[in-house]
């Protein structure tokens, strides 16, 4: 895994107002990281920062060695705005090829680029179609494709869900999942649930300031349940905590908690136990998730 981005005191002031304070982290090539924080954290800021759109008030920060904006990264990290817009007038295939001819593609590279990454995101079909003609989630497939244009080491997608139904939302993070190998995603988003169970790091911004950089492990996973609930059930705690196997249990919010388990349960199932156990007592249980739930790790 070789380091990608690296910053250290990352600031940036508009004025008064301090969008980035004194942020610091790596990012290495693989799964995807992600980006997440509430509104104003200043989560735009720092990939503005990392494309070279604009330049830090402090501190220092490289991607691929160099300082961002540099030719040395022209190719090597592409970045979709959340308000990416594809022009009406212009079919997906002449846009395409247009964004390649302006990285310097040929006019028949262009041709290739615009057919293999229409074709990456699974949109074949509508290459001599213009974007009126597509669905939301269609329209934001072609956006991501233009994106993979040059085949960068790097992307960087910034709220690549938003406003995306729950069908369309996941499958731009199972397009994005199979896409993680050569390319590394980097994924912001207001929604921590929604990305935790596709992002191998996590930096959590509030503020402006780093709160978490957290590396998701299987190992620390597998010693986690969450168990979510149609309802409060009063003495689930009491009867589970009672099993030889479960460690802790806690109500890690309403109708959820969350189960710890010894790692040396050797032979045993804590999962279908634990689903035993609800039949039993009769608990009607909505979900249960192998791991702390993104959100609990943070917070
Ligand atoms: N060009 C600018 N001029 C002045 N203030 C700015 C500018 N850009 C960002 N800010 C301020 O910096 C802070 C961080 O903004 P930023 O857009 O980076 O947050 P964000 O995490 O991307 O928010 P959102 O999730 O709402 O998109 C906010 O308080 C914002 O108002």
């Amino acid at each position: 895994m070789s380091c990608l981005i690296k910053a250290s005191g990352l600031s940036k002031n508009f004025g008064d107002k301090q969008a980035l304070a004194g942020v610091d982290f790596e990012i290495h090539s693989g799964a995807p990281v992600a980006l997440v924080g509430p509104n104003g954290a200043g989560k735009t800021t720092l990939f503005s920062i990392l494309c070279g759109y604009i330049k830090p008030s402090a501190g220092q920060v490289s991607v691929f060695g160099v300082t961002p904006g540099k030719s040395e990264t022209f190719g090597r990290l592409a970045a979709l705005p959340q308000d990416a817009q594809l022009d009406p007038r212009f079919s997906v295939l002449h846009q395409l090829k247009f964004y390649a001819r302006l990285q310097g593609f040929s006019r028949k590279e262009s041709q290739y680029e615009a057919e293999r990454t229409i074709e990456l995101v699974g949109m074949s079909a509508s290459l001599h179609q213009k974007p009126d003609a597509l669905s939301h989630g269609m329209r934001k497939r072609v956006t991501i494709a233009q994106a993979l244009i040059g085949s960068p080491e790097v992307v960087m997608l910034d709220e690549a869900t938003a406003g995306l139904d729950p069908k369309h939302a996941r499958e731009v993070r199972e397009l994005v999942a199979s896409l993680s190998g050569e390319t590394t995603f980097i994924l912001s988003s207001h929604d921590l649930s929604e990305l935790e169970r596709l992002c191998g790091q996590v930096l959590y911004l509030e503020q402006g300031r780093l709160k978490e950089h957290h590396t998701l492990s299987a190992q620390e996973q597998f010693r986690y349940f969450t168990l979510r609930m149609e309802q409060q059930e009063p003495e689930l705690i009491e009867v589970l905590a009672d099993r030889d196997y479960v460690l802790e249990v806690v109500n890690s919010q309403d109708k959820e908690y969350q189960i710890k388990v010894a790692g040396n349960s050797a032979g045993l199932l804590p999962d279908i136990e634990i689903l035993t156990l609800c039949h039993q007592k009769n608990w009607r249980y909505r979900q249960l998730v192998n791991g702390k739930t993104l959100e609990n790790q943070l917070f």
